[in-house]
């Protein structure tokens, strides 16, 4: 997957995707990520990115002319379509499904803004959606971008070493249910022993415990995402056997 981050620190980018899954993902290919700065876009002694907000106010916004000759160039760089993202607060809450969909795709352009925002126009113009990482406010769209290219590359093909392991993550699953817990060595500590089923070599039996402890967890910690009516038998049944006494 091809993705191009147009930012004024191109530097941030480089750094966040050149570690662990993303980093190794880069290496094999799997991601083709290239940084745009739109100041190398902009004219005059200045090179001026920004200027004052029409109708006062504080802060500054992000210019037209800079971002549209700067996208221009990251458009010409390849010729595979691809979606213009911006990452904003007023965006469409990013989940793991949006996460797949991107994940899908040939490329994709992701726009980090900066200061107060950037000129509606520009937004109206060329961007394809809005898309927010959370209810929060960033002094840029950067962390939102890293956010999304860390989420989709980990996705690609080969990316992980066992594919099984995104399979189980959370949200992953046809039901979107939180992830079990999780032990290694060693079996017995002063803060707990390893649950016996885990060490019983019996995979049946340790995959109904971890199913179990995904409905578990979900209902307790994100009822909001537990439709029950979209439980099969089967996990309605390991769900009410949980739940006997246990307090949500
Ligand atoms: N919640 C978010 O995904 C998010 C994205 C961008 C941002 N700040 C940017 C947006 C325009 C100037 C700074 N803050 C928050």
């Amino acid at each position: 997957m091809r993705i191009d981050v147009i930012t004024l620190f191109p530097e941030f980018m480089a750094q966040s995707a050149s570690l662990g899954v993303v980093g190794r993902a880069a290496e094999r290919g799997l991601l083709d990520l290239h940084g745009w700065n739109p100041r190398d876009y902009a004219e005059g002694n200045y090179r001026r990115v920004d200027d004052r907000p029409f109708g006062g106010g504080p802060g500054m916004v992000m210019l037209i002319e800079p971002l549209r000759a700067c996208l221009a160039a990251a458009k010409a760089a390849d010729p595979t379509p691809a979606p213009v993202i911006y990452l904003s607060p007023q965006g469409k809450p990013l989940t793991q499904a949006k996460v797949r969909e991107l994940a899908a795709l040939p490329r994709m352009i992701l726009l980090c803004g900066r200061y107060e925002g950037v000129d509606e126009r520009f937004l109206a113009a060329e961007v394809t959606e809005e898309i927010s990482i959370g209810d929060y406010v960033l002094s840029g769209g950067e962390l939102g971008a890293a956010v999304i290219v860390d989420a989709v590359t980990r996705l690609q093909e080969g990316a992980l070493n066992d594919a099984e392991s995104a399979a189980q993550d959370s949200f992953e699953g046809p039901q979107g249910l939180l992830d079990c817990p999780h032990y290694s060595q060693p079996a017995q500590h002063e803060w707990g022993d390893v649950p016996d089923v885990l060490r019983s070599g019996n995979h049946a039996a340790i995959a109904r415990w971890r199913r179990q402890q995904s409905l578990l967890r979900t209902w307790l910690r994100r009822p909001d995402l537990l439709d029950e009516s979209q439980l099969s038998k089967a996990d309605r049944k390991l769900l009410a056997e949980a739940r006997e006494g246990v307090e949500p």
